[in-house]
């Protein structure tokens, strides 16, 4: 069964709620899936290594989810947490592939 916020709210057993949060964090994991392969890209797109990291894209990814968490009512500073790890993260990620597809 699909999910959303008013099926949510309407859940009354903690069985049932936490098959939801498992489907969320099925979900969740896929999407962030996604989101490396996007990194496969920006490995094979960028020419120089030193183009990776790019601290001015960052700054404008962590306030445009900033943005996005303070409009969705979810903890700000948490959300810029977790996305600083996963954008490091990326970066790293990132990284080994520009090595890997040049074969260096
Ligand atoms: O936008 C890029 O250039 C990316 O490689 C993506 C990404 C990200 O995780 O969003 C990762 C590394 C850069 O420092 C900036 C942003």
């Amino acid at each position: 069964m699909p999910y959303s916020k008013d099926s949510i709210a309407k859940i009354r057993e903690m069985s049932e709620l936490r098959d939801t949060i498992d489907r969320l964090d099925s979900d969740l994991i896929a999407l962030l899936k996604l989101r490396f392969q996007c990194m496969n890209a920006a490995a094979r797109i960028k020419s120089e290594k030193s183009a990776v990291r790019d601290e001015k894209r960052k700054a404008e990814v962590l306030e445009n989810v900033k943005q996005l968490a303070s409009a969705a009512g979810i903890p700000v500073p948490t959300m810029a947490a977790i996305w600083e790890m996963l954008i490091e993260t990326s970066i790293s990620y990132e990284l080994e592939k520009w090595d890997q597809i040049r074969g260096s």
